[in-house]
């Protein structure tokens, strides 16, 4: 008999085709309480998990006695609780590497968005605001040959470094737990303390996952310490900064612009004061948004579950020490 799977995601039909194959399938629209309490009994024998978006935490394992492997689509996995997924043996698997270069390439379209104030602009253009030439009111700043701050030197930083310095001739500086050789090799980037880091960059990117070490890394005290020329760009995770303390930096001046992918709450509640300021772009976590990316993670996503149970995990999983 085929493995009892809970899919919380639609998939491309070729993808579901070849889940099928492998596993008796239930597809359900989220991993809300609503949901677990319709189909408890196919939560109860289910011996996998793939989906993204949604808490898995203690009280979803207890729903689910069978589950060996959570299968998410995605790289960052902030919203599963990892220390009672090991207790119970269950494996994480995840997406990483396929995402990396797409993500990138939305930090640096938020880089060159905020700069040069495309879509603002943009609005002002179509909404027919464009009477004479323009001047200073209008101008943005250069992104080439600046300093660009990368928090979170891993897959997505480096390949930001890499557009950055190689793209765009930018200084690059990181701050990081290890020493990151290639960045430093490559793209000639230099390792600093957090407070440098700030002081010093133009742009400062956040690409780091949420942990309790990185929650509110970025508060009012740090924004401080930025210029008031720089530029904030979060594709991490929203919580990482205190989104209060950025709105409120945003509109006096401590910093010039923001760009978002992210934020504390998502989606972003359409009254959310940072919604209304002209200096921020706001983008609705598009990071890894691209048909050929989303399609790339699915199919990681519907193989690291084949490989998971059937006991062939050679990559993509965070917690592979619980496996005997
Ligand atoms: N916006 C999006 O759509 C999107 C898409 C993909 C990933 N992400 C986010 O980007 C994150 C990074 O992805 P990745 O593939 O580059 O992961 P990664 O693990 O390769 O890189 C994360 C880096 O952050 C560093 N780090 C962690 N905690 C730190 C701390 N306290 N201080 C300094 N450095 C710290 C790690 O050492 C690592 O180098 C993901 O966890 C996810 O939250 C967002």
């Amino acid at each position: 008999m085929k493995p009892a799977v809970i899919l919380y995601k639609s998939l491309p039909d070729d993808l579901r085709t070849k889940l099928d194959a492998h596993f008796t399938v239930t597809e359900v629209h989220d991993i809300s309480p609503e949901t677990i309490e319709k189909h408890a009994a196919q939560f109860e024998q289910a011996q996998g998990l793939l989906g993204s978006g949604g808490k898995v935490d203690g009280e979803l394992l207890a729903k689910m006695p069978a589950l060996r492997a959570c299968s998410t689509v995605s790289v960052g996995y902030d919203n599963f609780n990892v220390d009672a997924l090991n207790q119970r043996k269950v494996l994480l698997m995840h997406t990483p590497t396929v995402l990396t270069e797409t993500v990138a390439d939305t930090m640096m379209a938020l880089v060159l968005s905020t700069a040069r104030r495309v879509t603002e602009l943009d609005k002002w253009v179509k909404n027919g605001e464009w009477k004479k030439s323009i001047g200073p009111d209008h101008f943005g700043i250069d992104v080439h040959h600046k300093t660009l701050g990368i928090l979170g030197m891993g897959r997505i930083g480096l390949a930001l470094a890499q557009r950055a310095h190689f793209g765009f001739g930018m200084n690059i500086l990181y701050n990081a737990r290890r020493q990151h050789e290639e960045a430093e090799t490559r793209f000639g980037a230099r390792a600093c303390d957090l407070e440098t880091l700030l002081k010093e960059s133009d742009f400062v990117c956040i690409s780091l996952p949420l942990t309790e070490q990185t929650h509110h890394m970025i508060g009012a005290a740090q924004l401080k310490l930025m210029k008031p020329s720089a530029i904030l760009i979060n594709a991490g995770r929203g919580p990482v900064v205190d989104e209060q303390a950025l709105t409120a930096a945003l509109k006096d001046g401590t910093i010039h612009a923001a760009g978002l992918d992210v934020f504390e709450v998502e989606p972003v509640p359409a009254d959310a004061e940072i919604l209304t300021l002209p200096n921020v772009v706001a983008l609705p976590h598009i990071g890894s948004a691209t048909h050929e990316t989303r399609y790339g993670m699915a199919r990681d996503a519907v193989d690291n579950l084949i490989a998971a149970l059937s006991g062939k995990v050679e990559k993509n999983c965070v917690n592979p020490q619980i496996q005997g």
